[in-house]
């Protein structure tokens, strides 16, 4: 009996010891939570999403395909799962799981559909999005971004927004909307307009409760999908782009898309404002591989640079380490909130198929490995301060009350002045689809401006008739 009691005796023991380790890494996890969640500006009650990770892997090329190379990527789409065997042993299989991956069947409008649509919803509804492919030099992140956009079949992400956001426009009441981009590329560590070439460099401030800004950065105003489209193609032009033995078309720089979307409920005065970004990076390369010489390779290391940053700010992240190294390169400034802050997030991970891609498949395929676990707080951003349509508004109201007041005074004295009626001044930032193609056309006037011009005009049409008459009463 008493051999059996200290039995029992040690398994309680051993049954509370686990209890007690356990309530208290419990204990600790919610105070680290709790700590976390503060340290990130009290935002604690928003609730954390993943980054989406999705895998794509191209067709082989003719010049793989001709040089006979052996393919070593296997791609389960049911599954989520990419599997990659070493040459060397066949048996060394590396299995990775993602949201989603896709293989060489896979078309432009399937990988929108079932990825990207959802999230372009939501910056609709007022949160911030961002769309990154990241991949080894010439594996298709500029073909999944752009594609080719005057194919209905082969248009790629950032054309197929546009359409989205103005069918989305065009079937709202009630709500006006006001859609600007931008459009900027970081070449060799510099921020270029790429709607203003020729200007100089510009540079990243930290603002308070927005974030990291591009003061000076153009936007352009655009009122159709088509004159997005247009202010890509015409920023593409200046694009820095070159040749490698990777790729003909390789993308020397890391481009920026910006589309800011401000709505505004007409019912219940309501803003929210949507910003999505939608980047193509340059790709990670070797030198070797690339036959880089002389500029190509300036540009390569510095290519390699910002990416190796980004990857230490995925690996910080992921390891949720108390230091996340944004401020070692633009691109992860720029990307800040991106990646662990106010954000949904998707990361499209590019692969090749061919043996000759083995060890940058498998680096690309960590680093989206790492990427899952990079959490976010996405906040919908309602009633902003610096929303244009806010500053739109108020000027309709002052508009309003001046006419009004106009109005009154009118039949007292016809002396007052017209010059205090002024429509919004245009911002410095502000151009039009027109401008930056060259086109010296004036922007046409908000309906706004041409709705009190026209008030404006009657009224001076009625003081006409008034003196006339008055005049032929006193003849
Ligand atoms: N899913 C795909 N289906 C058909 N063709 C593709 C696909 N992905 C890529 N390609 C083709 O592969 C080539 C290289 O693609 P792309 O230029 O997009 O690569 P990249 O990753 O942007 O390269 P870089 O980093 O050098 O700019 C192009 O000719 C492109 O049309």
């Amino acid at each position: 009996v008493g051999r059996c009691f200290g039995d029992l005796k040690n398994r309680l023991f051993v049954f509370l010891g686990k209890f007690s380790f356990k309530f208290r890494s419990c204990l600790s996890l919610f105070i680290e939570m709790d700590r976390s969640t503060s340290a990130k500006g009290g935002r604690s009650k928003v609730p954390n999403e993943s980054v989406h990770v999705i895998v794509r892997c191209r067709p082989i090329s003719q010049k793989e395909k001709a040089e006979k190379n052996e393919i070593v990527t296997t791609i389960y789409p049911n599954r989520g799962v990419v599997e990659i065997a070493s040459s060397e042993n066949k048996e060394n299989r590396k299995v990775f799981t993602y949201d989603a991956v896709y293989d060489h069947n896979a078309n432009q409008k399937t990988v929108y559909t079932e990825v990207v649509r959802p999230l372009v919803t939501s910056v609709l509804d007022g949160f911030n999005g961002c769309i990154f492919a990241y991949g080894q030099t010439g594996t298709g992140k500029t073909y999944t971004m752009e594609g080719t956009p005057s194919s209905e079949e082969q248009m790629g992400i950032i054309p197929r927004t546009f359409e989205q956001i103005w069918s989305h426009i065009d079937r709202t009441r009630n709500s006006n909307f006001l859609v600007e981009v931008s459009y900027l590329e970081i070449y060799m560590e510099e921020l270029r307009d790429l709607l203003q070439p020729g200007t100089k460099s510009l540079e990243l401030r930290e603002k308070e409760k927005v974030g990291v800004v591009v003061p000076n950065l153009h936007s352009v105003c655009c009122k159709s999908a088509e004159d997005m489209l247009r202010v890509m193609v015409q920023g593409n032009k200046n694009r820095t782009v070159g040749f490698t033995n990777m790729n003909e078309h390789s993308s020397r720089s890391h481009a920026i898309f910006i589309i800011k979307i401000e709505m505004c409920d007409v019912e219940t005065n309501i803003i929210k404002v949507g910003k999505l970004n939608l980047i193509d990076l340059a790709g990670s390369e070797r030198q070797s591989k690339t036959g880089a010489t002389a500029d190509r390779l300036k540009e390569a290391s510095k290519i390699n640079l910002a990416l190796s940053s980004l990857g230490n700010v995925i690996s910080a992240l992921a390891e949720d380490s108390p230091h996340v190294p944004y401020r070692d390169s633009k691109l992860t400034r720029l990307l800040q909130d991106s990646l662990g802050g106010n954000s949904k997030t998707i990361m499209v991970a590019n692969i090749g198929p061919s043996v000759l891609n083995y060890n940058e498949t498998l680096t690309t395929l960590r680093y989206a490995s790492r990427a899952k676990k990079i959490q976010n707080k996405p906040i919908k951003n309602e009633d902003p301060q610096d929303a244009k349509l806010k500053e739109y508004q108020e000027e309709i109201q002052r508009l309003k009350n001046l006419l009004a007041q106009r109005h009154t005074t009118e039949r007292v004295s016809s002396a007052m002045s017209t010059s205090r009626l002024k429509k919004p001044r245009k911002q410095r930032s502000e151009i039009t689809v027109e401008d930056i193609e060259g086109d010296t056309c004036e922007e046409e006037e908000p309906q706004f401006v041409k709705e009190d011009a026209k008030t404006k005009e009657e009224l001076e049409r009625e003081k006409k008739t008034t003196a006339e008459l008055a005049s032929s009463s006193v003849s």
